[in-house]
């Protein structure tokens, strides 16, 4: 109608009848993004209809700009509509976070409310800003993560939730971990860049995004800030070539967490090189301003009175790092933390929140092995198949000959499960890889056993987001990063893990009510005390074994701390 030129009002037509011409528009959105519950606002649909009606001019030679009454559509928005990232990203009820937002807001407190306003400030002006909100665990980082989300997304905008590690993602609204939401590579560099090309879906979310939050970043080496600032220079410049001069390229990113905690690993590094390695000795460092929380809200918040007398005593005792609930042996660790186990491990809690934590992998090992021996039921055992990446070979068959398969099933790498792996039903096991993050299944999401079958294991989830729920975890194959390792090798295995105990490096971010730490040997790296003994909120919850190279128990250990790493905070 319109090519022939027979409506003397096409924009009247238009209005009156887009809804009927918009019939299949949805349908077909939803094949193209596979996502059949997908559903678009009045304003989606009319657009895309608009979409559609000028690809069929365009194909006649016409186009919507021929007929001036007739509105066009916003190209821009098409594209984003076709985006299944920035789709995912605004599926919200704007009604329901409007209210969690007003909820959220009032109850700031004050410094909170502060950084809150100016971070949002930032976001209004687009201007970009890099910011680094630091507080021990309690200040509310958290909750000021959550009222920054609700406030953006409730008015249709975007913000990206990373954190460093996939146990912390599940804290956040949406959270990824960094490093898959931004595909950063895994032996990151300092002149990487993340594997994102410039027309992506992913780099058409960034170019969409108005805030970026990276929680727990102290962990995480500063090559992997430096090569997402790169990246995100680079798409950003198509935007406005002022954008490559900006950290970020003029996104407004909101660093959190506390350099008390553990900082970022460095296979055989000294202090000096994980103090290099932390974000606040990164260029961009200077670029970050610096708001700091400091009151405990952990402490303040639906406590009695007793409570927060007790655990602020703890809090106390915890930052002075004094004398502890010292002493005793081997088996009273065990029972303080797991009390008559045998009557206990069929009650579907018992696991969730208790631990036994050692500086290292070999103790963690022998406590797992004690206590999986006294754990009633057949043991079940599952071997590795073990292969040399043929890619890697520097002298093709010279290297295949070399590392015979009694070599590779013999090497224990942290991060990667043993060759042999002994399991019962019942016995709590750790993941050790990120499998679907939605469903809760990360990297040291810990889980109990159900089943142990021939090619799966079931298993229920005794912590984070989807407590309760069962899986199925099948074996699949991994390749360890571990650069002593001169050949690359694939394990395929079951990723998990017995845990009972597990290493101080690895319940960071957990939390735990029973903890029971055991120092065979002193901690060795920065922050691993303080990380170990602030998994609990009362000092009841606490039982630490010390034993000195002799063997004998005693109440004295050392501490590590790098000072150095405070002073330009
Ligand atoms: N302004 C507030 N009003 C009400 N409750 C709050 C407020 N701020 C924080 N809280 C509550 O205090 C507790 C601790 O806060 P939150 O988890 O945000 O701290 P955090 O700094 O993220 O801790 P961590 O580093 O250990 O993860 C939570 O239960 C949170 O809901």
């Amino acid at each position: 109608m319109l090519t022939s030129n027979t409506l003397s009002r096409p924009d009247f037509v238009w209005e009156n009848t887009w809804e009927k011409l918009s019939d299949g528009i949805l349908y077909k959105q939803q094949l193209l993004l596979k996502s059949l519950g997908l559903e678009l606002t009045p304003d989606q649909l009319k657009n895309l209809t608009l979409f559609e009606i000028e690809q069929i001019l365009i194909r006649m030679n016409s186009s919507l700009r021929n007929y001036p009454s007739m509105p066009y559509p916003d190209v821009e928005c098409v594209s984003s509509s076709n985006n299944r990232l920035i789709i995912e990203e605004l599926s919200y009820d704007q009604n329901d976070l409007e209210n969690d937002f007003t909820n959220l807001f009032n109850s700031l407190t004050d410094e909170q409310r502060t950084f809150f306003d100016v971070i949002m400030t930032s976001v209004k002006d687009n201007k970009g800003g890099v910011f680094f909100v630091y507080g021990y665990g309690g200040t509310g980082k958290t909750y000021l993560w959550k009222t920054l989300s609700a406030a953006i997304r409730s008015k249709g905008e975007i913000v990206l939730n990373v954190a460093s590690s996939g146990i912390a993602s599940l804290l956040l609204t949406r959270g990824r971990t960094a490093h898959s939401r931004f595909l950063i590579p895994l032996n990151v560099t300092e002149d990487s860049i993340c594997r994102i090309q410039p027309e992506s879906d992913v780099a058409h979310l960034l170019r969409k995004t108005n805030l970026i939050i990276w929680d727990k970043a102290p962990k995480v080496h500063k090559h992997a800030f430096e090569a997402l600032d790169r990246t995100m220079k680079d798409i950003l410049s198509s935007t406005s070539e002022r954008n490559c001069q900006l950290p970020f390229g003029g996104k407004v990113v909101v660093f959190g967490g506390d350099f008390r905690q553990i900082l970022p690993v460095v296979q055989g590094g000294t202090q000096h090189d994980i103090v290099k390695a932390s974000l606040s000795s990164s260029h961009l460092w200077r670029k970050c301003e610096v708001l700091r929380l400091t009151k405990n809200m952990r402490l303040t918040v639906g406590n009695q009175n007793s409570d927060i007398e007790a655990t602020r005593e703890f809090a106390q005792w915890l930052l002075d790092l004094g004398e502890g609930n010292v002493g005793g042996n081997n088996d009273e660790l065990i029972e303080f933390v797991y009390p008559s186990i045998l009557d206990n491990f069929k009650n579907p809690t018992f696991f969730q929140e208790r631990a036994i934590l050692a500086p290292k992998n070999e103790v963690v090992s022998e406590l797992n092995d004690r206590l999986l021996s006294l754990f009633p039921g057949e043991e079940k055992e599952y071997l590795s198949s073990n292969s040399l990446c043929p890619s890697d070979y520097v002298h093709d068959n010279f290297d295949a000959n070399l590392y015979s398969p009694d070599v590779l099933n013999g090497l224990k790498i942290s991060g990667l499960p043993d060759h042999r792996l002994v399991l019962k039903v019942g016995v709590p096991v750790m993941l050790l890889r990120n499998i679907d993050q939605k469903s809760g299944l990360c990297n040291g999401t810990r889980l109990q056993i159900i089943s142990l079958g021939k090619r799966v294991i079931e298993a229920e989830l005794i912590s984070g987001s989807n407590i309760g729920h069962r899986t199925l975890i099948p074996k699949i194959s991994l390749t360890p990063s571990d650069k002593k390792i001169p050949f690359k090798f694939q394990r395929r295995q079951f990723p998990i893990r017995v845990c009972f105990a597990m290493t101080i490096n690895k319940s960071q971010g957990q939390s735990l009510s029973r903890v029971g730490l055991f120092l065979k040997n002193p901690v060795f790296t920065h922050g691993q005390l303080y990380v170990a003994l602030s998994r609990v909120k009362s000092r009841s919850g606490l039982k630490l074994l010390i034993v000195d190279k002799d063997g004998n128990v005693t109440n004295k250990t050392s501490n590590v701390v790098y000072k150095e790493i405070f002073t330009n905070l």
